[in-house]
């Protein structure tokens, strides 16, 4: 969470939360999220605009000129015929924290307990993640400089080291770690059912008569175990069935429906999966996870998939 909060509000509006700094400390804006949520977007929209303001006024380049979407937004609500006041700015901000932050750590959660409970997927994983480590760094002269994972120092270099070498690009490159992020959200996927109220009398493709005032659900949840969908071996966790030649195989959205489908597909869809591999490639390039014994993980439907106990796993540092 703290994680994806900072992620979040860093891509999203250009604000440097600090939940994750060295020594984790509790954060305002974490901790009073749930309570004072509409206090703190007005005052992160008031600065945003007021450093806009000054950026124009001291004509700063283009580079002290911020492009999150927070930026991007205001500059719009310039424009009166957009209609977008205060109000909708907060429920911009509001609507992107919620979004992009539960989905994206939960996610994460339910990749790190597939793979620690799946070795071979682990050991491929791990695999795919060091070969990329040497190509990269023969393609790019870096040099890779041993190091011993029981000194921290030397330890932490290379992890820097390595997080250098991953970009979009080269990112794009790591498609086993493509297809364990969807194939985790195939079987955990972070939105696990999706009501819709009904507007107007309707009828769907099918023939069922919706009526207004009622709700239609779509479940993800369901929907990334059924048989009909993924054929018998839907229950396991196989990141390999997407993956054909060397190729990652795309599944229609209205099949594998964790972003939704539709002109209201997930917006963050690209930011999200950036995000997550960057993530894992660095925690399972250098970590190894445990479960710790007789801890049981269980689901909890809520707006998102979350564990019910909490994800409690040792680890170990690779070499
Ligand atoms: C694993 C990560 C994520 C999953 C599974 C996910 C899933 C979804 C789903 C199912 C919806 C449709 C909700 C509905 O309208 O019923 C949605 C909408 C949306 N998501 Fe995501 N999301 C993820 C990450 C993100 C991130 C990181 C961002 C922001 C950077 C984001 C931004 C949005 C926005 C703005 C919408 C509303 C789109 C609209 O209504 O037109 N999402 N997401």
């Amino acid at each position: 969470m703290r994680l994806t909060l900072d992620s979040i509000c860093k891509v999203g509006f250009g604000v440097e939360i600090g939940t994750l700094a060295p020594h984790l400390p509790n954060n305002s804006f974490a901790k009073s999220f749930d309570t004072a949520q509409i206090i703190v977007t007005l005052s992160v929209i008031r600065k945003r605009k007021a450093e806009i303001k000054e950026a124009r006024a001291t004509n700063e380049n283009d580079n002290k000129i911020k492009h999150d979407i927070l930026s991007r937004f205001i500059e719009l609500s310039e424009n009166p015929e957009n209609n977008l006041n205060d109000k909708s700015l907060r429920d911009v901000v509001l609507n992107f924290v919620i979004a992009g932050r539960d989905t994206t750590a939960t996610t994460l959660s339910w990749a790190i307990y597939m793979i620690m409970t799946h070795p071979q997927v682990a050991d491929k994983l791990y695999s795919e993640l060091k070969d990329f480590e040497e190509e990269k760094a023969k393609q790019e002269n870096v040099s890779l400089l041993p190091y011993n994972p029981e000194d921290a120092e030397s330890f932490n270099e290379r992890v820097t080291k390595y997080a250098s070498l991953l970009t979009y690009d080269s990112l794009g490159k790591l498609l086993y770690l493509h297809a364990v992020v969807t194939e985790t959200l195939r079987l955990y996927p972070a939105v696990p059912q999706d009501p819709k109220g009904i507007l107007e009398d309707d009828v769907l493709p099918d023939g069922t008569k919706v009526r207004a005032g009622g709700m239609v659900t779509y479940v993800p949840y369901s929907m990334g175990r059924m048989e009909y969908n993924w054929g018998p071996d839907a229950a396991q966790f196989k990141p390999e069935r997407w993956l054909k030649d060397g190729f990652f195989q795309n599944a229609s959205p209205f099949k594998f429906t964790a972003f939704q489908a539709g002109p209201r597909i997930c917006l963050g869809k690209d930011s999200a999966y950036l995000q997550m591999k960057m993530t894992l490639a660095i925690l399972c390039r250098f970590f190894e996870f445990k479960l710790v014994p007789k801890h049981q993980v269980k689901y909890r439907m809520m707006t998102t998939l979350s564990m019910q106990y909490g994800l409690q796993l040792g680890v170990v540092r690779r070499s």
